[in-house]
């Protein structure tokens, strides 16, 4: 480990984003109901721009007046190059109910973007009162913002959490594609007549999750956009944990389910997860920073995959 040692991010569960629009009030008690961990109620992109002022108020009542049980409540505002975002986030912090948690900021390019947001809500925290410090979420959809991921990772104490956009981020980048999410047909490789698909959001989820990982803040994949096809969000899903991210949004509520079960460590995980670490417990008795378990080599690495698990498990039963 480097001297400067990992921070850990903010310890609540994070398996599932359920998304809605702000301009549809008549599901916000819906998504109140849902088993997401978090609920994003939408100012950007699922909202016309003809309904973002109707919308901003619904958003507003519904922050104090919908029980949201113990979710983390969170609003994606507008982004920084339209001329929405500055009364979202004023009317949210001078009228909204302290029980938001968090603002999304979306299209984020630069770590300069946090931080004009971060000022802002810094001088109405202070100017209203309000005792109860907003937490941020950023979603990189662009490519300034994959190339800047690591300092928007480092860009504010606020910052909870970081998603991949994967719609916008194919628009930004020019990929040749429609599809939100998922296998691409078209990106495969041949070998001897066969195809072999390959994962062109790999690389970018990666980055996500090493600028997360180096700075505290959550990994999340965002929308799978075919909410028809379950063994494609689940492939996709199973993937992006595997990749070290702990969560992915639901853009209807039948992918609620899909992302907590995977998301979710299974018992025969942690069962495992506990005797890797009972047996390197019997390793240090004797003297040993390795041993086997199951015919496989653990050693001192193996704790710290494992304790991963186990906090998982722990912090969802809470
Ligand atoms: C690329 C991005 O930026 S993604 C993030 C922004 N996008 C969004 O927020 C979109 C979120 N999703 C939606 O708006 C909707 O789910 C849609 C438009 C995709 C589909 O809506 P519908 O046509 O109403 O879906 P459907 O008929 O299958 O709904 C089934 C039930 O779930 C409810 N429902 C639909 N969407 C949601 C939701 N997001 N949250 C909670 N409940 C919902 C419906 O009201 C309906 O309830 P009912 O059975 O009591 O009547
Ligand atoms: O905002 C999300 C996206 O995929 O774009
Ligand atoms: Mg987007």
């Amino acid at each position: 480990m480097s001297f400067r040692t990992q921070p850990a991010p903010v310890a609540r569960p994070n398996r599932c984003q359920l998304f809605g629009p702000g301009s549809r009030p008549a599901i916000f008690e819906k998504m109140a109901g849902s088993a997401a961990d978090v609920i994003n109620i939408d100012l950007e992109d699922s909202v016309a721009p003809s309904d973002k002022d109707s919308a901003r108020k619904n958003v507003i009542q519904a922050i104090g007046d919908v029980d949201w049980g113990k979710k983390t409540l969170s609003v994606r505002i507008n982004g920084l190059d339209t001329p929405f975002w500055y009364r979202d986030v004023v009317d949210l912090l001078e009228q909204a109910s302290d029980r938001l948690d968090l603002i999304m900021i979306p299209k984020v390019g630069c770590a300069a973007d946090v931080y004009a947001v971060d000022a802002l809500v810094t001088a109405i925290e202070a100017a209203k009162g309000r005792t109860k410090r907003l937490g941020f979420e950023v979603i990189i959809e662009s490519a300034a913002g994959i190339a800047h991921v690591e300092e928007i990772a480092a860009s504010s104490p606020r910052l909870q959490a970081m998603s991949l956009g994967a719609a916008d981020f194919a628009a930004s980048m020019g990929m040749a594609t429609t599809g939100i999410g998922g296998t691409q047909a078209n990106y495969y490789m041949l070998h001897e007549g066969g195809k072999y698909w390959s994962d062109p959001w790999h690389w970018a989820q990666a980055n996500i999750v090493a600028a997360c990982r180096t700075h505290g803040v959550l990994p999340v994949d965002g929308p799978f956009g075919d909410f028809s096809d379950d063994e494609g969000f689940r492939a996709q899903a199973l993937r992006s944990a595997t990749l070290g991210m702990v969560g992915k949004w639901a853009i209807h509520p039948k992918q609620v389910t899909l992302a907590n079960e995977v998301f979710t460590p299974t018992e025969a995980a942690v069962t495992e997860a506990r005797e890797i670490l009972k047996a390197m417990e019997e390793a240090k008795a004797r003297g040993e920073g390795a041993t086997t378990y199951k015919g496989k080599l653990i050693d001192i690495a193996s704790i710290k995959q494992a304790e991963v698990i186990v906090r998982q498990s722990e912090m969802i039963a809470e």
